[in-house]
């Protein structure tokens, strides 16, 4: 049916004060700051190669992790990760408990070793049970819970030790029998989100305000992080700022209103997925992406009609600027802001690293475009489509594709053609980023979308489909999610990756932000204290 008037998203404007992000100013950015980091750096060093026992060793690479800073002691963790896996220590039976046997299995597998699930049989009762022998051990449980999440196809025992242990830790939590406050909060956040799918950076800065709480925290690694935290804020301020200007110049708010204006979460969605500090311009032109494809997506969801549509994706398809004419004219604009953007990004990858991009560029806008037509049609048409149709179209509407080829291009030096080839013919890794953003997206966005009119998505596909109720369906794609971590997982062990260590950990940050976003509902596009609380934090307040 063609709506007699257009949809709305509703949306807010933005929370962000333009004024505010430009006067963003910290002290953090001046030199003696970084002096006393490095100094703090090498100190830590000295602590980290002091230690000989393995489990002490384990709990401090733990701690450097979930306090964002363990990208200062890359090398160092590697040859304690690689020794420990050598020497098999976590395999000496008298040595060791389900603590640290899960915890040496969490991070040497994270570190792409493959420790053998077998690793927890001799901790087993005689009828090879662990549930059997788990006592009243909440911090060993804790910690099995965690490392179930690097499960890969066929871990059947890791499966049900992520399903004892959770009910374990539930019911733990559930009868208030967690005395040690610390731990509790560490059960609540992980029944939540499991370590292995939560973004570094964004979250530093929970775990350091929760250092305060714990008795076993090296003062100079606590000192380290607050200190690294607010440099890092720093200089993701001058991002923020740049990127604030270059919307503001671009007039799309303005001439483009229906769209969502979310110059800050779109910016937040990079923290996530470039964490490392080095990687700011790359950030910056991650950012104009992330803010283009909300527009654009906008437009095919609520703002054009069908017919509208048709003629936009018609342009992208055709890409010729002189053949824009007949578009309506807010369709000129964005058509124009984008193809801007994309000689921006294509000049700059030619001058840097001396390749032409245009056209691949061009394909991945395409390729969403057309996929974001699709579902267009399926909304006015009023067709509901099976679940499996749904992902066919999905998995490439989410926009995955095309974020990571970005990123690809921009952290590649030099642009290796087998991992371009895997880029642009789809890898797998870069389906399973887009099924966790998109299932992930579809749980936190979908109930607020239909209300306003759009394509039905995964939950509501399956409920059309099968007949069931809304809580079973989205237990069924919270299953989908398991499924495709799983897959991820194995992907990551593969001996010789085709794609970067960075570009793989990425692809797997796009999936693991996507759920931090949307873990209290539509973080993006809607909001909420939660939201709002954690980008006050992250990005416009220092740790005191
Ligand atoms: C960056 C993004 C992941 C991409 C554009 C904005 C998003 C936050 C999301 O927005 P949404 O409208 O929820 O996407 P979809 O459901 O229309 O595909 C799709
Ligand atoms: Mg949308
Ligand atoms: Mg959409
Ligand atoms: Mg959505």
């Amino acid at each position: 049916q063609l709506p007699s008037t257009r949809r709305s998203g509703n949306y807010r404007p933005t929370l962000w004060d333009f004024d505010d992000i430009q006067s963003l100013n910290s002290v953090y950015a001046e030199e003696k700051y970084s002096i006393k980091a490095c100094e703090l750096v090498v100190q830590l060093k000295k602590v980290l190669q002091g230690e000989s026992n393995w489990v002490r060793q384990l709990e401090l690479i733990h701690d450097l992790q979930t306090l964002g800073i363990s990208y200062h002691f890359d090398h160092e963790i590697n040859q304690i990760l690689n020794s420990i896996y050598l020497e098999q220590k976590y395999l000496e039976t008298e040595e060791r408990d389900l603590y640290s046997t899960a915890l040496a299995f969490r991070l040497l597998r994270q570190h792409g070793l493959r420790v053998s699930q077998d690793v927890f049989d001799c901790l087993k009762n005689e009828e090879g049970e662990l549930e059997a022998v788990l006592g009243d051990n909440t911090k060993g449980v804790l910690q099995l819970y965690e490392a179930s999440f690097l499960l890969t196809e066929g871990e059947m025992s890791l499966e049900q030790a992520r399903v004892f242990s959770t009910n374990f830790l539930q019911k733990k939590l559930d009868d208030d029998e967690i005395m040690d406050e610390h731990l509790s909060w560490l059960v609540r956040r992980s029944l939540e989100l499991p370590l292995h799918w939560s973004v570094q950076r964004p979250n530093a800065r929970w775990f350091i305000d929760a250092c305060a709480n714990r008795s076993d925290v090296d003062p100079i690694l606590l000192e380290l992080a607050k200190l690294d935290f607010n440099i890092v804020q720093a200089a993701y301020q001058q991002e923020l700022k740049e990127v604030s200007r270059w919307w503001k110049e671009s007039k799309l708010a303005e001439t483009l209103p229906f769209a969502r204006d979310r110059v800050v979460e779109n910016y937040l969605w990079n923290v996530g997925l470039l964490f490392q500090p080095q990687y700011g311009y790359p950030r910056i032109m991650t950012t104009k992406l992330f803010i283009l494809i909300t527009v654009i997506d906008d437009i095919f969801d609520v703002y054009g009609t069908l017919e509208e549509t048709q003629l936009f994706n018609d342009a992208i398809l055709r890409w010729d600027v002189e053949a824009i004419g007949h578009l309506p004219k807010y369709m000129q604009i964005c058509y124009m802001a984008l193809d801007n953007f994309i000689n921006e990004m294509a000049y700059h990858v030619l001058i840097e690293q001396g390749v032409l991009i245009v056209q691949d560029l061009r394909k991945s806008w395409a390729d969403l475009c057309t996929a974001y037509a699709k579902e267009a049609e399926w909304y006015h048409t009023g067709y509901t489509p099976t679940l499996e149709e749904y992902i066919d179209v999905a998995w490439i509407s989410i926009s995955a594709h095309t974020i990571l080829s970005y990123v690809f291009f921009l952290i590649s030096n030099p642009i290796e053609e087998e991992a371009a080839h895997n880029l642009r013919n789809y890898h797998p890794i870069i389906r399973y980023s887009a099924m966790v953003l998109r299932l992930a997206d579809d749980l936190g966005t979908s109930p607020y979308e239909l209300q306003r009119g759009d394509v039905p998505k995964a939950v509501e596909c399956y409920m059309n489909e099968t007949g069931a109720s809304v809580e079973e369906a989205r237990e069924h794609v919270k299953c989908m999610l398991r499924e495709t971590w799983m897959k991820t997982n194995e992907e990551s062990f593969k001996e010789c990756p085709i794609f970067s260590k960075d570009f793989m950990r990425s692809a797997a940050d796009l999936g693991r932000h996507a759920q931090y976003m949307y873990q209290h509902g539509d973080g993006h596009g809607i909001s909420n204290p939660q939201m709002e609380e954690r980008i006050r934090t992250l990005i416009f307040q220092p740790i005191p």
